[in-house]
C-alpha cells in the first residue's frame, strides 16, 4: 500500500483500537482487529484498554475502532467511561476522526450501538463502517470478521481515505 497523502509532515498513520472486556470476549475481538490491521506495515496500530486510553491516544489516531459489549441494554460501563472522559476534550480539539464499532452481545447489541453512536456523533465523529455486532460466544468467524475490519480500517488510513 502507499503512504497516505492526507497526512502532514510528522503525523503518523495510526489506527487506535480501544476495548473494554470483562469475560475476554471483547479482548479477543480487539486482538483480532489488531492482528488484521498490523498486516499493513504503513499503519501503526495501537491497542488500548478503555481504562488506559487517553485523549492523547485519540489525538494521534487517524481512525478508531471501539470494541465493547452490551450490558443491560446499553454500552458497557468501561467503554462508556472512556467516551465520557474524552467527549469534551475531543470537541475542544476538533477530533473529527472516523470510527468503527464492534459490539459483542449475548443476543442483541442494538442498545450498545445506539449509545456509542449517539456519543460519538456528538463530538462529532463519523462512522467509517456499519456497526458490527457479534452475538453469542465469540467464534472463529467472528474473529475473522474482526480481523477483516482491522484490515479495512488500516487500508483506509493507508490510502488516505480517513
Ligand atoms: C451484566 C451483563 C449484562 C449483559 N447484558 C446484555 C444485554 O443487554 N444484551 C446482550 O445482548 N447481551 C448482554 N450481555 C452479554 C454480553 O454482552 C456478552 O457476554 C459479551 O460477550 C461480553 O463481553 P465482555 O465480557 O468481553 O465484556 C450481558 C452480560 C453481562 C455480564
Amino acid at each position: 500500500m502507499f503512504k497516505s497523502p492526507a497526512l502532514g509532515e510528522g503525523m503518523s498513520a495510526t489506527l487506535l483500537i480501544v476495548y473494554h472486556s470483562q469475560s475476554g470476549s471483547c479482548a479477543s475481538l480487539a486482538g483480532a482487529v489488531y492482528r488484521g490491521a498490523r498486516e499493513d506495515a504503513n499503519v501503526q496500530t495501537v491497542l488500548r484498554r478503555a481504562v488506559d486510553a487517553s485523549i492523547a491516544d485519540l489525538e494521534s489516531a487517524s481512525a478508531m475502532a471501539l470494541v465493547a459489549a452490551e450490558n443491560a441494554g446499553h454500552l458497557s460501563g468501561g467503554a462508556k467511561a472512556f467516551l465520557d472522559r474524552v467527549f469534551y476534550p475531543a470537541i475542544a480539539r476538533d477530533l473529527l476522526i472516523p470510527y468503527a464499532l464492534l459490539i459483542s452481545a449475548g443476543n442483541d447489541g442494538s442498545g450498545a450501538v445506539r449509545d456509542a453512536s449517539r456519543m460519538l456523533s456528538g463530538i462529532p465523529m463519523s462512522a467509517a463502517t456499519e456497526p458490527m455486532i457479534c452475538k453469542g460466544e465469540v467464534t472463529g468467524l467472528h474473529l475473522e470478521q474482526a480481523a477483516d475490519l482491522g484490515r479495512a480500517l488500516a487500508a483506509g488510513i493507508d490510502m488516505g481515505i480517513f
